[in-house]
């Protein structure tokens, strides 16, 4: 059971500047009892849906959104598109952006460059033992608060989740000893309250997946100043870490189905793999 002190909760809540993330942290304050509304272990789409998943994936949904649905209220999907870093996720979400009935939204790196003058993001890659804890908390919260916003269409999609930055980005750092152990802790917890007490759909995950050689010639072209400092090695732990998650599945919990686009193909290719998976992009996540 969920319980918590009021006051004590809104002394730290008003320090949070994003007012979806505030707004469903007080909700979640006012619930005691609350149910748990962690990751439920899905599994992995390759191409076609299998019935047996599809009325798991329907009974789980039904039974969730029964709760949640008022009467005349509109049954909304939410997927998240996963893939490396420079794999083509935002290149993916420009295309879809174009459909009607949906809405895209890109990961906020716009903010983790500069947030009041500051860029975390060029920092963390500078020095990640010292600034690590300090990006992906901002990353923590500036996702959480994607999730939370207020739907503008009946279908979203989304650039990454608040799972993968877990589950790969602060990982990798602690896995690779370029982040302490008390900061993982601290995050972790964080993470662990948030998925706990905070309903976050997500009904579908499209995996974007590449080779790490792939990213690194997109990611080279791209010329972002602040990954000029990434080398090849970098992108292949990033890349394992999602072959573990997405497709083994042996290491954290995978939140929705997951339907796998192979994208190394040139952009003709892969607008045209979008074309030919539209079908299962969209109605897959109903
Ligand atoms: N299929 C593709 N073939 C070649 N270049 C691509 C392809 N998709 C994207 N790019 C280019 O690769 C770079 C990274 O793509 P982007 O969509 O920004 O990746 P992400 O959002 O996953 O980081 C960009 O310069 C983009 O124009
Ligand atoms: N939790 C995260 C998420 C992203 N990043 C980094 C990785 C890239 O340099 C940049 C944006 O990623 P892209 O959309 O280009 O794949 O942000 C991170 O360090 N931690």
């Amino acid at each position: 059971m969920f319980v918590c002190s009021a006051a004590g909760c809104w002394t730290s809540l008003c320090r949070i500047s994003a007012p979806g993330v505030r707004a469903a942290l007080r909700a979640a304050c006012r619930r005691p009892g609350a149910e748990p509304a962690g990751p439920c272990g899905r599994s992995r789409l390759s191409g076609s849906w299998t019935q047996h998943q599809q009325q798991q994936h329907q009974q789980q949904r039904t039974s969730t959104r029964r709760k949640l649905l008022r009467p005349g209220e509109e049954k909304k999907s939410v997927i998240c598109i996963e893939g490396n870093i420079a794999s083509g996720k935002t290149t993916c979400l420009e295309y879809f952006s174009k459909t009607s009935n949906l809405e895209v939204l890109t990961e906020p790196v716009s903010k983790w460059r500069n947030i009041q003058g500051h860029n975390p993001l060029a920092l963390m890659y500078q020095d990640p033992v010292r600034w690590g804890l300090t990006l992906q908390t901002y990353v923590q919260l500036t996702m959480l608060d994607r999730h939370l916003s207020t739907m503008s269409a009946p279908v979203r999609m989304m650039e990454r989740s608040i799972y993968s930055a877990k589950y790969i980005f602060v990982e990798n750092l602690y896995r690779s000893g370029k982040m302490p152990e008390v900061d993982f802790a601290v995050l972790s917890e964080w993470f662990d309250w948030i998925t706990s007490n905070i309903d976050i759909p997500v009904d579908l995950i499209v995996y974007l997946q590449t080779t790490p050689q792939t990213c690194y010639e997109r990611l080279t072209q791209r010329c972002r100043e602040e990954e000029k400092v990434i080398p090849l090695e970098y992108l292949e732990t990033i890349h394992q870490l999602y072959e573990d998650w997405l497709i083994n599945q042996m290491s954290f919990k995978v939140p929705a189905p997951v339907l796998v686009i192979p994208a190394n193909h040139d952009l003709q290719k892969m607008l045209h793999q979008y074309e030919e998976h539209r079908g299962k992009i969209l109605m897959g996540s109903k």
